[in-house]
């Protein structure tokens, strides 16, 4: 629900108390030998003890119960197609174009996590390197239920439906055009209103982190007091029989216990839970001539241990005034060391009008040709160059990573949205080469 309260910051020391209980966030210490109102501390630690100060995360919650108080974890076998096997299919260096994914008829119900489906990803949970690309297709809500993943990062980009999420820290809503990251370890529930649908990056390595900004300055991009943490809030309902959802090394475990996992009184820390709006992205492009890498559109970014080389970055095609002269303004044909997974929030991508429709995805993969269609070849290349608005009322982002993903057999053929005509789009470009013009 948009009535939800937020912090505003990112990477910052935040501290909240459920306003029903005053004072239940202890003063000058973190462990009280008795804490205020019978609550006990528990600490999350979202880094090593020792990682530097700019990048040491944690938060202490002061709950009801320790999270320790829970009967033993099971195999959980819901989620059929969330998967970590890099090895389902043979390598597909093609490029590949999925329609609009599949959400679940009215016929079956269907929540957030039993609705994950894998669509690519590389890498390991366990060594913890590698991202997953996922896709949820849900229509019901999880009821006296969480999930946490122990595994990594969840950068959710809702693309249909409002996704009302209850975290261990407090409530958030996120809209389509919104996105939001549960980091490692964070209990959280979805509840949803209908027919929803988003992509999910999920990395293993790290956190994500704003881009440096170089030369644009001390202000650009997505500006830091943009993005919203979720104030404190626990459920006062008695529960009785809650069920604790983990995904650990990549499969699905559940735990039984007597108590909600949402009775955090009160928290302090810098390891949250966040969302942003998209739209209000400072957007940065040429105002003389050529096409700016896309690197400029970066939201968020999860480094890798090779400067300026990322795990994955999201970025975003926002709606924006394009100027440049004597310039193809729409992107260029490329080839990339990097992987490229596209989704489409809304509306159409502007280097391919057709085929890319929103709710579906692309995967340029490494050194996988791409580049404008040739319907937008021929326009961009005869337009008439004035400043024009380009990508109005539309939202495409693309995961860029420097890993090489592999497609599960859910991506490849069993969501059966797989487009076997997409390399057309480009066949009809001609060789207009002619030595002496
Ligand atoms: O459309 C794509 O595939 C993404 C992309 C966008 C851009 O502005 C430049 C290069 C690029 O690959
Ligand atoms: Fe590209």
């Amino acid at each position: 629900m948009s009535q939800y309260k937020y912090l505003c910051g990112f990477g910052s020391h935040f501290s909240s108390e459920d306003e029903r209980c005053p004072n239940s966030l202890p003063v000058g210490q973190n462990s009280p030998q008795q804490c205020a109102h019978g609550l006990y501390a528990e600490q999350l630690s979202g880094s090593a003890f020792t990682a530097p100060r700019t990048e040491n995360v944690r938060t202490w919650l002061y709950r009801k119960l320790p999270s320790a108080v829970h009967k033993p974890f099971q195999a959980l076998k819901t989620a059929k197609y969330l998967s970590h096997n890099w090895d389902e299919q043979q390598p597909n260096p093609n490029q590949l174009r999925w329609k609009p994914f599949d959400v679940p008829t009215t016929q079956q119900q269907v929540n957030f996590v039993e609705g994950l489906h894998t669509v690519c990803g590389a890498g390991d949970a366990r060594t913890r390197h590698g991202l997953a690309v996922h896709v949820y297709l849900c229509n019901s809500s999880m009821d006296t239920a969480a999930f946490y993943n122990s595994d990594g990062d969840f950068l959710i980009v809702p693309q249909q439906g409002v996704l009302d999420i209850v975290t261990e820290l407090g409530r958030m809503s996120v809209a389509p055009n919104e996105i939001c990251v549960i980091p490692q370890g964070i209990r959280f529930a979805v509840k949803v209103e209908g027919p929803s649908r988003g992509y999910i990056l999920e990395v293993y390595d790290g956190h994500f982190c704003l881009p440096d900004l170089g030369p644009i300055g001390a202000n650009g991009l997505a500006n830091p007091r943009d993005f919203q943490t979720p104030v404190a809030w626990f459920d006062a309902a008695e529960v009785k029989n809650f069920q604790v959802i983990s995904k650990f090394q990549g499969s699905l475990f559940a735990a039984q216990q007597d108590h909600s996992v949402f009775d955090v009184v009160a928290w302090h820390g810098n390891y949250v839970p966040y969302k942003y709006d998209l739209s209000k992205f400072m957007v940065i492009n040429s105002v003389s001539f050529d096409h700016c890498d896309p690197s400029i559109f970066t939201v968020l970014t999860c480094p890798s241990l090779r400067p300026g080389t990322a795990i994955a970055d999201f970025v975003i095609f926002p709606p924006r005034w394009s100027v440049q002269e004597h310039t193809f303004r729409p992107p260029y044909y490329h080839r990339n060391c990097m992987s490229e997974f596209m989704g489409l929030i809304l509306g159409r991508y502007e280097a391919k009008e057709d085929g890319f429709a929103a709710g579906g995805a692309t995967l340029h993969s490494i050194m996988t040709p791409h580049g404008p269609d040739f319907k937008c070849f021929e326009g961009a290349s005869k337009a008439q160059l004035k400043p024009e608005r380009v990508a109005e009322g539309t939202q495409a982002f693309m995961f860029e990573s420097s890993l090489s993903l592999a497609v599960t057999k859910w991506g490849e053929q069993t969501c059966q949205k797989l487009d076997a005509a997409y390399y057309e789009c480009w066949q009809a470009l001609q060789n207009k080469f002619k030595l002496h013009n």
